[in-house]
């Protein structure tokens, strides 16, 4: 099962593989044009109904993929207002090669006969809200004729996700669907054929740049704030994680640092905000204070960079967590204290190979994607996302479970983790955890591998700050 927004993510990261759309659009065509096939003997007579997107754009394809039978294509609009490339070509092919297509612009023109078959291409994934015109006329048109109603993808007018139409929409005696399942479909009173398309299953499996696309969407909207609690016997680190998360989109950065390195954190980035506490560690007495500030500001805390493995310290890490009920990143040594707690909060833990084991999920020697499923099981029983890092990342909530081979042999430098947890700080301002914890290492690598001309084996963690916007702009690919 499928959600259309998780398909045209699956749909741009099989084009970042080399399989682009408009291979996709081919098989599809060819999908449905069998389907037509199955449902009437050469020599039928076919009306192919297209709207102007992509969904019309498969059925384009389809009308040449049905040699020997009687086939007419209906455009619903001018060809120019065709919204997309590879749907203009394809309508432009049926053109030159003299394929009865025409386009009809006003309802009352479109007159379908009687054909044997209606192949509905109206729309498809893209349809909002109810059918307007002139694609509701022609939904009841359809439906008053005796024909077999072959649907593209989902019946016009049906949203795919939920089943339900808005309106009036296309009474299908048969939907073929593309690559998986839609939870809308099984419920409708037709048959449903899933048609692979030939989408490689990497497009699923890795993070792509698909999987940016509510990024992409989610801008700053002025009161997203990241709140790192860090620093103690080291600075760097709170004060990277800090600055990523701001380049990843959070409005304000706070960091929580003792007294005694606040300055020097503060001296690092005037973008960030400092706020000190008492002595040269964290300890149980700041966690009122902490807690308090992160649940009246709604804070996405980070947990973690440079506070050291003090026991005090670790007492105080795992009392926040025990306290805290909001979204945080939980990184480097408080990543220990994390399977002892019993939290209400929502986690995404980022731990390299040794934090994994230490927290008590597998020891992995290899690769880590040979123990992808270990992994899924440690984050079920944890109840949070784990982001385990390695060349390769694998990413699981438990019962979700996704790879990143995003970034370059030079991340192996100090401080690129601190990025990381301050890049899925950032994104969690807008983001479903899930979301965020794949998005965050792909964006990592990815603002990597655009300096790897210029920096090479010499990158360095702060480096990244420069091209993590680029990266989840979609550069690189
Ligand atoms: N995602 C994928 O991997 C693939 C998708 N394909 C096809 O692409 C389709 C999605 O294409 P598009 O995103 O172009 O969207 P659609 O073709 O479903 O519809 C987009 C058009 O419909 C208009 N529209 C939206 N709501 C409307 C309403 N209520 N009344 C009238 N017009 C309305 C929009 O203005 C837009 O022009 C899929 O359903 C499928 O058929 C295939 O080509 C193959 C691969
Ligand atoms: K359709």
């Amino acid at each position: 099962m499928i959600s259309s927004d998780r398909m045209a993510a699956v749909d741009e990261n099989s084009e970042a593989l080399g399989v682009p759309r408009k291979q996709l659009m081919e098989s599809s065509g060819n999908a449905v044009a069998r389907a037509v096939r199955d449902v009437a003997d050469p020599g039928a007579s076919v009306v192919v109904v297209a709207g102007r997107g992509n969904n019309g754009g498969d059925a384009f394809v389809a009308a040449r993929f049905l040699d020997g039978y009687d086939v007419s294509v209906r455009l619903l609009g001018r060809p120019d207002s065709i919204s997309t490339d590879i749907a203009r070509e394809n309508w432009d092919a049926l053109q030159s090669a003299e394929y009865d297509a025409e386009s009809v612009t006003d309802s009352k023109d479109l007159a379908l006969g009687d054909p044997d078959v209606v192949v509905d291409a109206m729309l498809g994934t893209g349809v909002t809200g109810a059918l307007r015109e002139p694609e509701a006329t022609a939904a009841e048109a359809m439906n008053g004729l005796d024909a077999t109603v072959v649907a593209v993808d989902v019946p016009s007018g049906v949203n795919a996700d939920t089943g339900e139409a808005e309106g009036v929409a296309v009474d299908a005696d048969r939907v073929v669907t593309f690559h998986d399942q839609k939870p809308g479909l099984p419920d409708l009173d037709c048959e449903v054929t899933v048609a692979d398309i030939g989408i490689p299953p990497a497009a699923e499996a890795f993070v792509g740049p698909g999987d940016l696309r509510s990024v992409r969407e989610g801008v700053r909207g002025g009161d997203s704030r990241v709140f790192v609690i860090g620093g103690g016997p080291y600075t760097g680190a709170p004060a990277l994680s800090g600055q990523s998360s701001l380049r990843a989109g959070a409005d304000l950065t706070f960091v929580a640092a003792p007294s005694k390195v606040s300055g020097q954190i503060q001296g690092y980035a005037e973008d960030l905000i400092v706020q000190d506490y008492e002595g040269d560690h964290l300890t149980p007495d700041q966690v009122d204070g902490l807690v308090e500030t992160a649940h009246d500001y709604d804070d996405v805390v980070v947990l973690g960079p440079g506070l050291g493995n003090d026991d005090e310290t670790l007492e105080a890490a795992e009392q926040f967590l025990e306290r805290f009920e909001g979204k945080a990143v939980v990184d480097a040594d408080a990543l220990a204290v994390v399977s002892e707690v019993d939290t209400d909060a929502t986690l995404v833990c980022t731990p390299n190979r040794k934090e994994l084991a230490t927290m008590g999920g597998p020891d992995v020697d290899g690769p880590l994607r040979d123990a992808r499923e270990e992994i899924e099981e440690f984050a079920a029983d944890l109840g949070h996302v784990v982001v385990a890092k390695a060349a390769e990342d694998v990413v699981s909530d438990g019962e979700r479970t996704r790879l990143v081979r995003a970034g370059t042999p030079a991340m192996t430098v100090g401080g690129t983790g601190d990025i990381l947890a301050g890049i899925v700080a950032g994104l969690l301002g807008t983001q479903d955890p899930f979301d965020a914890a794949c998005a965050g290492p792909f964006v990592n690598g990815r603002a990597a591998e655009l300096l790897d001309d210029e920096r090479a084996g010499g990158l360095l963690a702060s480096d990244l700050l420069e091209t993590i916007p680029r990266a989840i702009r979609g550069e690189g690919e």
